[in-house]
């Protein structure tokens, strides 16, 4: 018999569906999704506009809950959580980044990713403020932490974004079109980053993207069409 112990996946999900509105206005945003993501995955997700990219992003993440099937997310249903749960889940093990930053346009760049730290993740203020300077550091920007956003170019946005998602070492990063708001040479510095740190701490991530590049650098793709993965699924 085998020694060999299958390593739980990261996110699991079986006969996701997702639907919206009801009657003839209702949209089946995802049908019958099957996936497995491992730990230390680099998964880029692939798909034309409107075809459940976000929704399922979404839904692996715990910010939205199914129609029907199972999400498991580090072996904890997150289905039928309370969202409190959910969100204390959200707050410490996942990263977000979003195409168009969401940074707080009238915090510094210090503050957009301490406070969170101290507000979502719940560190001292004294941890907090050496695990902002940390990761604005590892990200290349030590030397602008004073400045607001608006003072940054939409790259630099975007490394502030990304420190923020990982200044609480979270297990999974989620990342929908971070590169969609981004000129192609920025947009592939960012790839860099986030294949870097993937490489160096095995955080999982997960990219939505309509990169070629990110497509063809990612460990795997996973192409959904119509709200149904068309390839890369566990099927
Ligand atoms: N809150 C909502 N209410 C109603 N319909 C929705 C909602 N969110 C998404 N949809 C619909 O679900 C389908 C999938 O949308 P989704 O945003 O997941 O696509 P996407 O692949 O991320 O698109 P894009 O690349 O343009 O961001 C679309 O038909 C969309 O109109």
């Amino acid at each position: 018999m085998s020694n060999t112990i299958k390593e739980l996946p990261a996110i699991f999900m079986q006969d996701i569906c997702k639907s919206f509105g009801i009657n003839e206005n209702k949209v089946d945003a995802l049908k019958n999704i099957n996936l497995e993501i491992m730990k230390g995955e680099f998964v880029a997700l692939c798909g034309p506009s409107g075809s459940g990219k976000s929704t399922l992003l979404n839904i692996l993440s715990g910010i939205d809950t199914p129609s029907a099937g199972t999400v498991m997310f580090l072996n904890n249903v997150l289905n039928e959580m309370p969202e409190k749960r959910l969100a204390y889940m959200r707050s410490k093990y996942v990263g977000f980044i979003f195409q168009f930053f969401n940074l707080i346009p009238v915090l510094s760049i210090f503050d957009n990713v301490f406070y969170p730290l101290v507000l979502n993740a719940h560190f001292n203020k004294k941890e907090a403020k050496e695990r902002a300077l940390h990761f604005l550091d590892s990200v290349g920007l030590a030397h602008l932490v004073d400045r607001k956003p608006g003072q940054l170019s939409g790259g630099q946005q975007q490394r502030v974004a990304i420190a923020r998602a990982l200044a609480h070492e979270p297990r999974v990063v989620v990342a929908d079109e971070p590169t969609g708001n981004l000129d192609l040479t920025t947009g592939e510095a960012i790839l860099e980053l986030l294949m870097k740190i993937n490489q160096q701490t095995s955080t999982t991530f997960v990219i939505s993207t309509h990169s070629t590049q990110l497509r063809d650098s990612a460990g795997r793709v996973i192409e959904i069409k119509d709200g149904v993965l068309v390839h890369g699924s566990d099927e």
